[in-house]
C-alpha cells in the first residue's frame, strides 16, 4: 500500500483526456498537490492508503474551469453602468471611474470578490487583464486559485502607470516577483488596437518571445473598432497585426467578432487562440465571434467571462452554455458545439493558450490537482442520459459543492476554505457606499 495524500472517490469523472471518456466509480489519487492516479475504486483500495477520503457519491469530477479573459477587479463596478455600447460604456462610464476609484486596496478587494466567485462557481484558474497587478497577486497567492496575470499596457495614464515605459518596467517586476511561484504565471496584456501604438507593440512582441510568454488583446470587438482603425491606419486591426508580426501562436485575441473568412484563415494559419466572450459580446451588442468557423478551421478556441461591469457576472457555466447555443444560432446549425466542445473551452484549450497545458486543463497523471465535484442528485439535473449535455445544457454553478487547486481544498460544500466570505461581502459593500456616495 501505498501512502498519499488524498483520495477523491467519484460517481462520475469527466477527464476531458478523450472524446465523451467518462469514467465511472473511478478514484483521483493525489499527492503533494498532483494527481498520481487515476483508477477503478476498487483497485484504488488495494493499492493505496491516503490521509483522506473524499467521497462524491452523487457527483462529476471534473478539471476545474479556467476563465480565460477578466479584469478581477472590476467586480466592484458590477452594475455601475449597464446597457451601453461599448466606447460610450468606457469613455463616458468606465474609465472616469477607474481613474477614480482604483488603486491598491480596491483592486485587492475587488479581486477578493472576484476570486470567492469564481471559486464557488468551479473556475479554478483565471487569466487576468487588470492595473495594480501585484495586488490580484497576492489574493491569488493567499486564496490559492490558479492564475495567468496580465502585464498591461494602455497608452494613456492612469493610476496605475504613467506612460508605456513604467507599464512595461512594472510588468517586469511583476514577472520578475512570481516567475517560480507554483500557481502564478504572466502574459502581455497590450489593451487594443485603439489605445495600442505598434511601436509599443513591437517592444511587446519582443519580450514576450524572451521571456516565452502569451500576449492577451481585444482585438476586433465591435465593426466601430474595425472602421476606426480603418480610418487611422487604413487597415483593419488583424492586417495591421499580420503585418507587424504579432499573429502567432503566443496571441490570445480576445472578442474577434468581426471576421472575414481571410482572417479566419490568417488565425488558423499562424496558429492564434481565441477567448470568446460570449455575455460581455451580447450585452454590449459588441457582435458575434464566428466559433464555429474558427473551429472548422483549427482554431483553438476558449472562453472568458470579460468583466464583471460588462457581463455582470464570473460564472463560466453560464458562459458554457452561451458558447453552445450562441454558435449554433450565428451558424444557423444546431450540431456545432456540442456540450463536449464548450467543455474543452472552459478546460484544456485555455491550459493550451496560456501554455499551462502541462499542468492544468484536465485530470492525468502527472498533472495539478485542479478538480472540481459538481452535485448531479437535485431535481433539476434528473433524469441523467449524457454527462456532458448534463453540465452544459442542464447544470448551474450552484451545483459545483467542492473545489481543490493543486490539492488543497479551496471550496468546501459550498463554504470557502481560505477567503472569509463576510469579510470580503463586506469590503465589496464599503466601496459601493464610497463609488455610490462620488458618482
Ligand atoms: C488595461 S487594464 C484593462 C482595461 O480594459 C477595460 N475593459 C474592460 N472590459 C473591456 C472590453 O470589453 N473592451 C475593452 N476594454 C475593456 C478596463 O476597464 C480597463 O480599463
Ligand atoms: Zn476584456
Amino acid at each position: 500500500m501505498k501512502n498519499v495524500d488524498l483520495i477523491i472517490n467519484a460517481r462520475w469523472c469527466l477527464p476531458m483526456t478523450a472524446e465523451q471518456l467518462v469514467l465511472e466509480n473511478h478514484s483521483i489519487v493525489i499527492n503533494e498537490g498532483n494527481i498520481v492516479a487515476l483508477l477503478p475504486q476498487t483497485q484504488a483500495e488495494q493499492l493505496y492508503q491516503a490521509t483522506q477520503t473524499q467521497n462524491m457519491d452523487e457527483h462529476c469530477v471534473m478539471p476545474g474551469l479556467i476563465n480565460n479573459h477578466g479584469h478581477t477587479a472590476m467586480t466592484l463596478f458590477r452594475g455601475l453602468a449597464d446597457d451601453l455600447p461599448l466606447m460610450t460604456w468606457l469613455n463616458n462610464h468606465i474609465w472616469p471611474a477607474e481613474q477614480q476609484f482604483v488603486g491598491d486596496a480596491f483592486v485587492e478587494a475587488g479581486s477578493a470578490l472576484a476570486i470567492a466567485e469564481m471559486l464557488r462557481g468551479g473556475t479554478t484558474c483565471f487569466s487576468d487583464m487588470y492595473f495594480f497587478p501585484e495586488a490580484t497577486a497576492r489574493v491569488v497567492d493567499s486564496s490559492g486559485i490558479r492564475a495567468s496575470l496580465g502585464m498591461v499596457v494602455i497608452e494613456f495614464p492612469t493610476n496605475w502607470a504613467k506612460d508605456v515605459n513604467e507599464y512595461l518596467h512594472k510588468g517586469q517586476a511583476l514577472h520578475d516577483k512570481y516567475r517560480h511561484h507554483p500557481r502564478i504565471t504572466t502574459n502581455y496584456a497590450p489593451h487594443a488596437p485603439y489605445t495600442v501604438s505598434d511601436q509599443t507593440l513591437q517592444a511587446i512582441i519582443i519580450n514576450a518571445e524572451e521571456l516565452d510568454l502569451p500576449i492577451q488583446m481585444h482585438i476586433h470587438e465591435t465593426a466601430a473598432e474595425v472602421n476606426d482603425s480603418l480610418a487611422q491606419h487604413g487597415k483593419r486591426p488583424l492586417a495591421r497585426f499580420k503585418d507587424l508580426g504579432l499573429l502567432s501562436p503566443r496571441l490570445i485575441a480576445v472578442h474577434m467578432t468581426q471576421l472575414t473568412e481571410e482572417e479566419m484563415d490568417w488565425c488558423a494559419e499562424a496558429g492564434v487562440h481565441i477567448a470568446h466572450c460570449p455575455e460581455s459580446n451580447l450585452k454590449l451588442a459588441s457582435g458575434f465571434s464566428p466559433i464555429a468557423e474558427l473551429i472548422k478551421r483549427g482554431v483553438n478556441v476558449s472562453i472568458g467571462t470579460d468583466g464583471a461591469a460588462s457581463n455582470n457576472d464570473l460564472d463560466m457555466f453560464a458562459e458554457m452554455r452561451q458558447a453552445a447555443m450562441l454558435a449554433k444560432g450565428v451558424a444557423g446549425d444546431p450540431s456545432v458545439v456540442p456540450a463536449y466542445q464548450a467543455l474543452q473551452m472552459a478546460t484544456i484549450n485555455a491550459a493550451k493558450s496560456l501554455g499551462i497545458d502541462s499542468v492544468t486543463g484536465s485530470l492525468e497523471i502527472g498533472k495539478a490537482a485542479d478538480i472540481i465535484a459538481i452535485d448531479l442528485s437535485d431535481i433539476e439535473t434528473q433524469p441523467f442520459y449524457d454527462l456532458p449535455s448534463q453540465l452544459v445544457y442542464a447544470t448551474g454553478r450552484d451545483k459545483v459543492s467542492d473545489v481543490w487547486v493543486a490539492g488543497k481544498q479551496l471550496l468546501k460544500q459550498r463554504q470557502l476554505t481560505t477567503l472569509n466570505a463576510q469579510h470580503v461581502s463586506a469590503q465589496a459593500q464599503q466601496w459601493a457606499t464610497k463609488i455610490r456616495s462620488v458618482s
